[in-house]
């Protein structure tokens, strides 16, 4: 996104309200806001991982919204919060790389709490994007709508209006579809002009190894969450057609590795005799195969990379 993208989003205003739009949005929350949950009620199909856990969400996930006036381009990030290791501070300043660039900001809030300590830290950091005059804006959602009653909406909105200075509060239920076009229409107020980035019909530019890996990453926590969660980085090796197969019924080599910080946890994952390890492959692969759209033998191999989240060079290699 280069800047001469943004200036004519100034001129534009007014001046031709019927013309197409398009830009980049930004979700941002602190753990468990519901940011994956309202990317995929936004774009309308699964693209990023939810869990009732924090911090699954380890890559930027784009998704994108088609519509005839606008296209409305999504990048879901982990959740800001005060880093405590190396890979905290990394996914910290990734988040805030990308919130540099966009159009507009997505700030969650979940109605079903209180504003705390999480909330203000990212309305802080938010609030400091850019000079004022030219400061990106923000939206804050009130999520989770539909787990509180009228008058805890109120107050909650309320809270949130003192928090900092806002293009606009929009409360929202992911689940059951409450304002989600509200929403829409919002942000597509704050898009520059501009011809659709994505061919329609593409829901996501989010490279298919991305997608496989956080479908094996999700299926690997699945029961041992409390033992895990910061400690598992998965790399999706390759994926490679078998060869010597039927055009018209291929199979997919996919291979993968999952990297864990030390013997206990790759024991965790293996499993006795490698039991659990074989069900988490085939939990991955049934959401693998209508991902890639063909069969999928899933070859999963767990390594220990010790202390990987705070070695710089390890954590390069893992992608981040
Ligand atoms: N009732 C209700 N639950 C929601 C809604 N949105 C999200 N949730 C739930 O809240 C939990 C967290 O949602 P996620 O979308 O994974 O949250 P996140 O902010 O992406 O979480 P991290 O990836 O940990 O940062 C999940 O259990 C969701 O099912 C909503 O609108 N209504």
């Amino acid at each position: 996104m280069s800047d001469d993208r943004r200036v004519p989003s100034l001129e534009a205003t007014g001046e031709d309200p019927g013309a197409h739009r398009s830009g980049f949005a930004c979700v941002v929350g602190r753990p468990n806001a519901g940011k994956s949950t309202l990317t995929n009620a936004l774009v309308g199909q699964k693209v990023a991982i939810t869990s009732g856990r924090p911090q699954t969400t380890r890559h930027v996930i784009r998704g994108v919204v088609h519509r005839p006036d606008a296209q409305l381009v999504l990048v879901d990030t982990p959740g800001l919060h005060r880093p405590r290791t190396l890979l905290g501070e990394r996914l910290n300043e990734m988040v805030l790389a990308t919130l540099g660039e966009v159009d507009v900001v997505v700030f969650c809030v979940p109605a079903d709490q209180r504003v705390g300590p999480g909330d203000r830290f990212i309305a802080e950091q938010v609030s400091r994007l850019g000079p004022v005059a030219a400061r990106t804006p923000v939206v804050v959602v009130a999520t989770k709508a539909d787990l509180v009653g009228k008058a805890r909406l109120a107050e909650h909105l309320l809270a949130l209006s003192e928090l900092g200075e806002w293009a606009d509060i929009v409360p929202v239920s992911a689940v059951d579809g409450y304002q989600v076009d509200t929403l829409v229409d919002v942000l597509v107020g704050h898009l520059p002009p501009g011809p659709a980035l994505y061919p329609d019909g593409e829901l996501t530019d989010e490279p298919e190894h991305v997608m496989v890996a956080e479908l094996v990453r999700e299926a690997a926590l699945e029961g041992v969450r409390d033992e895990l969660p910061h400690s598992l980085a998965v790399v999706v090796e390759e994926i490679v057609p078998r060869e010597g197969r039927d055009a018209d019924r291929p199979l997919l080599d996919v291979r993968v590795t999952l990297f864990v910080e030390r013997d206990s946890q790759k024991a965790i994952v293996i499993g006795k005799g490698g039991s659990r390890l074989r069900d988490v492959g085939s939990r991955a692969r049934r959401g693998i195969e209508p991902l890639l759209g063909a069969r999928v033998y899933l070859d999963l191999h767990v390594k220990v990379a010790k202390d990987w989240q705070r070695d710089p060079k390890q954590l390069h290699r893992l992608g981040f």
